[in-house]
């Protein structure tokens, strides 16, 4: 489990984070929603160690994490999605899989020299994994392709596959349906379902598609202004007065994605 206690992180006279607190129970689907400029990448950002928070703390299991580095969480099954970066556009999407774990024998030189065996084992075991995540992504026709040149979606589920290449506790996933279609935005909903249900994973997802919210997230914790406002299933949320409110406020255009 997650708690977040009354979270901050100020951008100079700023309060994008202004005193958030909740709870990320082991084994949900947690989506977390609000208008735009509500909080919820910073929130994430500093509870994923990309941002140090101004005050507050976040504790994972019991032990006090605020302001641990990315890796350092990276290590304790705590990851975030990121966009998959410009510089490994032009490796194949079974290498970026490939090269997630980190810290692999071949990196030292008394392995190159004396562990050949070793690192070849290593590298025949990452590439059967990374095939087996392409595969479970249904994706595995890509294999071969460059990342820097597959659909949004394809990049979408590959930037998923990443968490799958190591043992995830807890996954945080920022807009992963956005610019997505239909069809691969119920495959990438599917694969979050399964992986939370067959391997445990616990997932936090900001979305503002309320379909896919529906369709694989409970509880749902709604933001605004850096606060939490509401939380609990998808039609209470919908039904929250304070909920509607911070919607209205920010234009008919988020009122309809709310469904109030
Ligand atoms: N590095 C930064 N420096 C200054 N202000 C920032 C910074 N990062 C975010 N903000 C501001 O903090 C507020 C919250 O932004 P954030 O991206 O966390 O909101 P969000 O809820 O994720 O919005 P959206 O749904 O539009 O992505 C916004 O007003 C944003 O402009």
């Amino acid at each position: 489990m997650i708690v977040v206690e009354d979270l901050h992180k100020h951008f100079g006279g700023f309060h994008a984070v202004d005193g958030a607190s909740l709870r990320i129970e082991t084994g949900s689907i947690t989506g977390l929603i609000g208008p735009n400029g509500a909080g919820k990448t910073t929130l994430f950002n500093v509870i994923a160690g990309v941002l140090e928070p101004t005050s507050g703390r976040v504790i994972m299991d019991g032990e006090d994490i605020t302001g641990l580095p990315p890796h350092a969480l990276f290590h304790k099954g705590l990851l975030r999605t990121f966009q998959i970066a410009h510089e490994f556009g032009s490796m194949t999407c079974r290498e970026n899989l490939m090269m997630v774990p980190g810290g692999q024998l071949g990196e030292t030189l008394w392995n190159t020299w004396f562990g050949r065996k070793r690192i070849a084992d290593e590298e025949r075991a990452l590439r059967a994994k990374a095939d087996e995540v392409l595969e479970f992504l249904t994706i595995e026709h890509i294999a071969d392709l460059k990342a820097g040149e597959v659909s949004g979606g394809q990049k979408k589920l590959l930037e998923l596959g990443r968490t799958m290449m190591v043992d995830a506790k807890i996954v945080f996933l920022d807009e992963v349906g956005a610019g997505v279609n239909r069809t691969l935005l119920y495959t990438i909903a599917d694969a979050i379902k399964q992986l939370n249900k067959e391997r445990g994973y616990t997932f936090v997802v900001i979305e503002h598609d309320m379909d896919f919210i529906d369709k694989i997230c409970d509880p749902v914790i709604c933001m605004a202004e850096g606060k939490v406002l509401a939380e609990g299933s998808l039609a209470e949320i919908k039904a929250n007065e304070q909920v509607i409110e911070a919607y209205l406020g920010t234009g008919l255009k988020n009122k309809d994605k709310v469904g109030a």
